[in-house]
């Protein structure tokens, strides 16, 4: 296969997310995608039908621009962008293979909205201490999309957020196609943590619609969550950023409302008497609120910002608490 000349970016992950930035990726002209996926069958699916089995399958994946890899040492060989698209829990064993050198002079793009669960620290921090690289050559993407969205090119909207926005906006120009806008910002540790909560957010609007509540809570749930993302990602990271723009809550509404949302989706089941284990069995694809919930948890032992939604959500998936008792509380505290 002859490649284009142009960026190479590589992309680690074959999920639902993974297979719409590579789409998103391949309207440009001048690229070259190396993505690497853990799954045997699907990378011999996607080398022969150029589609992804397993996630968005009725996405076509250009051939001349693709080329998929088994190993990930493989998939980052010359690239100029390496985009992470692994859930966080599973990110640290799917770069096992990688060392310093590999990622050398390379940007980092992370499109995880999630934490390394048990360290508990964001995937730019994680990404900088284990392969070294530094912060200003970090990008993450965020914003209101979900990925069957962009399957379908409906308009979506993404915000490319980094500490300097130079890197922020040479991505940005890569992320901008006829059904997407990318847009930079200087807010990285802001854009990631937002992220991050609104996935609880979006399990604990799952779990209410599941125990029978309707749009008039949901609506006092979101707003009272929009002041929480707020307090938590001003304790954690102190500057001024406007909240009520898109990357943070248009990603919050987006996750709380949306069909797509695995979270709310995982939350839904939990409201209607799923337990944990078999909510997990019953979604192929990752809430990573599950996760997000236990480490937000554990880090705002050392902040004790005020965060009732998040408390909820931490008493019903890991202290099984019945959801019902705990959102009986939780609605006392809500205004
Ligand atoms: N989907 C979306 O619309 C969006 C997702 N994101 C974020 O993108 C990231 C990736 O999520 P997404 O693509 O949606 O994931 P999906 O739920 O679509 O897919 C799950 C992915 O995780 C892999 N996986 C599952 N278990 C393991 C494991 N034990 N070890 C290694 N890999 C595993 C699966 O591989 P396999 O198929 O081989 O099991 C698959 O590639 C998340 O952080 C998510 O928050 C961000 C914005 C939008
Ligand atoms: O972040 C997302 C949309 O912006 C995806 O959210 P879910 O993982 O809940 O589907």
């Amino acid at each position: 296969m002859s490649f284009l000349n142009g960026t190479k970016i590589a992309v680690i992950g074959g999920g639902s997310w993974a297979t719409a930035l590579i789409k998103i990726l391949c309207e440009q002209n001048n690229v070259q995608i190396r993505w690497w996926l853990r799954n045997q069958k699907d990378i011999e699916h996607i080398r022969k039908y150029h589609h992804n089995p397993s996630y968005l399958s009725d996405v076509v994946l250009q051939p001349k621009k693709i080329k998929v890899f088994e190993k990930t040492t493989d998939a980052v060989k010359g690239a100029d962008y390496v985009i992470l698209a692994v859930p966080a829990a599973f990110i640290e064993e799917a770069l096992q293979d990688l060392s310093v050198k590999h990622l050398q002079g390379k940007r980092i793009v992370s499109a995880i909205k999630g934490m390394i669960p048990g360290q508990n620290i964001l995937i730019t921090d994680w990404a900088s201490e284990r392969f070294g690289i530094e912060l200003k050559d970090t990008c993450v993407i965020a914003g209101p999309c979900h990925a069957e969205e962009v399957a379908l090119e409906k308009q979506s909207y993404l915000s490319i957020a980094s500490t300097e926005c130079p890197a922020a906006e040479d991505f940005a120009k890569l992320m901008t196609c006829r059904y997407v806008a990318a847009n930079p910002l200087d807010d990285l540790y802001g854009v990631e943590y937002a992220a991050i909560m609104k996935n609880i957010i979006a399990l604990a609007c799952g779990i209410t619609h599941g125990l029978g509540y309707g749009d008039n809570f949901q609506a006092v749930l979101v707003s009272n969550a929009m002041q929480e993302i707020g307090n938590l990602v001003t304790a954690l990271d102190k500057r001024e950023r406007n909240l009520s723009s898109s990357a943070y809550l248009g990603d919050l509404l987006v996750t709380a409302y949306s069909q797509f949302s695995r979270n709310r989706l995982f939350g839904n089941m939990i409201g209607r008497g799923y337990s944990v284990k078999v909510a997990q069995l019953e979604m192929k694809m990752i809430a990573e609120g599950y996760y997000a919930t236990k480490s937000i948890y554990e880090i705002n032992k050392l902040y004790h910002v005020n965060l009732p939604i998040t408390h909820a959500v931490y008493r019903i998936l890991y202290e099984e608490q019945a959801p019902g008792m705990v959102m009986d509380d939780l609605k006392k505290v809500l205004k």
